[in-house]
């Protein structure tokens, strides 16, 4: 049916009880009188009109008087399933509060206990590889339901941040990581549309739950799995020609396939291998600011070189090629330690990615003992370690003084999450390190006083960078996402820094959010347009961005 036609029918069919239905609709308790008297809502909502702030005051009341993380994220969400401004609105006023709520950490718990919490779809598209093509288009039609959707976060759950395969629960990291779009640059939340591809699971647990809702066999892999994943592409492709697809979550065997087959060819982004380049990169070049030193010296060492660890050193590899290193000579500077120790090229298990990096092991007379961190860390004396390892504690206080005796500023950023997979407590590594270390964390981390000084710890989550990625590829209309906007986009967090501070973070905090997402917004949309990606014409890059904001307001 043409689209027309089918927004005619749409019109008539809405109903007074559609209308408090609707999330995108409905205003609940704010329906002025003679809103209520035009949509024949008079006496379905209490007789007292509120004011958005009136309605976002009670709703926080209320979300203090619940007792725990994640009952505060369920009531969030009931919010959310019922009225999107009022949600938006609370979320942008607490913003730094609720990050941790509404995103991770917590929706970590959510995830794993998605059957049993499991009220609503919150929207979401269910595709299932049991399913013929044609579902596939239906179910993307379906959960539009007439809207023009721009940005798809999809994630097939097989890598769920540090815990694993959670089948179809992992909708919600789709469902979490658009929230985050929404507070933190804008995006119109009628404009995105949160997908899960079902392949299976391996996780036991799910397979054994009677309440588990995905499909309950074992993950297909191979050539049917590519196929259901080209599907998914093609058909989201046709139906939103102006789409933004954004990868999350995917397993380390699928993760880099996926965003190589198709970075040449569409507007896509996959958020664990660049987002969390970009993000550390920013981190990483806050932290040379305090230091007052130089890329090009560093000695980096990745802990668990899997989909983020290895995207992680492409992005930091690309940097010092940038600052002037020739490719070889650049590669030299890192070393990528995973479940085997330090990675040797004449391993027949390594990735394609781990491979660009593996070292020789004629360079040491002692490889075959270069098995564990420890080891590594003592025979190369990095000045900067990333742990991507999703295994807690590992960055030892000895392994952390070891890697401090050889470097003034060693910069250290545990980015495994949840918290309980962190690598190290950012506390920790300030007090072995005498408050030397420049600290990152993948989750918030409150501020550490040592010795009379205040040190507030950056975090080095994704969520800092690709809402103001994805705000600036749309409003230049990109019809790609390249290394060169990839590379605008860490710069321009990079600068934010105020290394004059004792103290002070390496990378902007969580409080500035919206602000820096312009920013970025503003640098990747700049290096679109210079690069003449851009699909319309565009004048003014700054006023793009800022036109296609939306914000939190009631219309009549
Ligand atoms: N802060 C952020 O923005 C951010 C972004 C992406 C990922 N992460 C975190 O990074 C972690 C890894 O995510 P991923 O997507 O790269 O997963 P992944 O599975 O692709 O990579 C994990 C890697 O760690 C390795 N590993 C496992 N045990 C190890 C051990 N004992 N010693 C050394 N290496 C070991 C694995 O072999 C694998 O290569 C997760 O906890 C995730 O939450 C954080
Ligand atoms: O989701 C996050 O908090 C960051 C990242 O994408 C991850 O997988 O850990
Ligand atoms: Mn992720």
């Amino acid at each position: 049916m043409p689209i027309e036609k089918r927004q005619k029918e749409q019109v008539k069919m809405i109903t007074p009880q559609n209308i408090l239905n609707d999330p995108f609709l409905n205003k609940g308790t704010a329906f002025t009188r003679a809103e209520r008297k035009a949509l024949g809502l008079t006496g379905l909502v209490p007789p007292v009109v509120q004011t958005l702030d009136q309605q976002v005051a009670q709703s926080y009341d209320q979300f203090q008087s619940k007792s725990t993380d994640l009952e505060k994220h369920l009531f969030l969400m009931e919010i959310f399933n019922t009225n999107r401004v009022l949600f938006y609105k609370l979320f942008s006023q607490h913003t730094v509060e609720f990050m941790p709520i509404v995103y991770d950490p917590t929706i970590a718990e959510t995830i794993e206990n998605y059957s049993e919490l499991y009220i609503q779809s919150q929207g979401a598209a269910f595709l299932s590889i049991d399913e013929d093509d044609a579902t596939i288009a239906e179910t993307l039609r379906n959960a539009a339901g007439g809207r023009q959707i721009k940005l798809i976060v999809v994630t097939d759950a097989e890598g769920i941040l540090g815990i694993g395969d959670w089948g179809t629960n992992g909708v919600d990291i789709a469902v979490g990581k658009l929230m985050v779009y929404t507070v933190a640059a804008g995006i119109d939340p009628s404009s995105v549309l949160p997908v899960v591809l079902d392949a299976g699971t391996n996780n036991q647990t799910l397979l054994d739950d009677p309440l588990y809702l995905g499909n309950r066999h074992p993950r297909v892999r191979g050539h049917r799995y590519d196929e259901f994943v080209d599907h998914f592409v093609e058909s989201a492709e046709a139906l939103f020609p102006e789409l933004y697809l954004h990868w999350e979550d995917f397993g380390r065997s699928n993760a880099a396939n996926i965003l190589n087959r198709y970075q040449e060819k569409i507007t896509t982004f996959n958020d664990d291998i660049q987002g969390t380049g970009i993000i550390v990169l920013a981190g990483i070049l806050g932290a040379l600011q305090i230091s007052k030193q130089k890329i090009t010296d560093q000695i980096y060492l990745s802990f668990g070189a899997g989909t983020a660890g290895a995207g992680i050193v492409q992005r930091i590899f690309a940097e010092m090629v940038a600052q002037g290193l020739a490719p070889d000579e650049a590669r030299q500077h890192f070393y990528l330690v995973d479940k085997q120790g330090l990675l040797f090229a004449d391993d027949p298990t390594l990735t394609p990615e781990q491979q660009l990096f593996a070292r020789d092991r004629s360079e040491f007379s002692h490889a075959t003992e270069l098995t564990n961190l420890k080891a590594v860390a003592q025979a190369v004396h990095p000045t900067i370690l990333v742990g991507t390892s999703t295994q807690p504690g590992t960055f030892t206080e000895e392994i952390v003084k070891e890697m401090a005796a050889h470097t003034a500023r060693p910069i250290i950023f545990p980015l495994s999450n949840p918290t309980k997979l962190a690598e190290a407590k950012a506390a920790d590594l300030i007090a072995w390190t005498d408050g030397r270390a420049l600290v990152a964390t993948g989750i918030p981390a409150a501020d550490v006083v040592y010795r009379g000084i205040t040190f507030q710890i950056g975090q080095a989550n994704n969520a800092l960078v690709y809402p103001g990625l994805g705000l600036g590829t749309l409003a230049a209309t990109a019809t790609r996402l390249n290394n060169a906007m990839i590379s605008a986009a860490a710069h321009s967090l990079g600068g934010i820094v105020d290394a004059s501070q004792p103290g002070a973070a390496v990378l902007p905090p969580v409080s500035k959010l919206a602000e820096f997402s312009q920013t970025v917004a503003e640098a990747v949309a700049q290096s679109a347009v210079a690069q003449q990606l851009n699909r319309e014409p565009i004048e003014d890059v700054s006023a793009a961005v800022t036109n296609l904001k939306w914000v939190p307001a009631y219309q009549s």
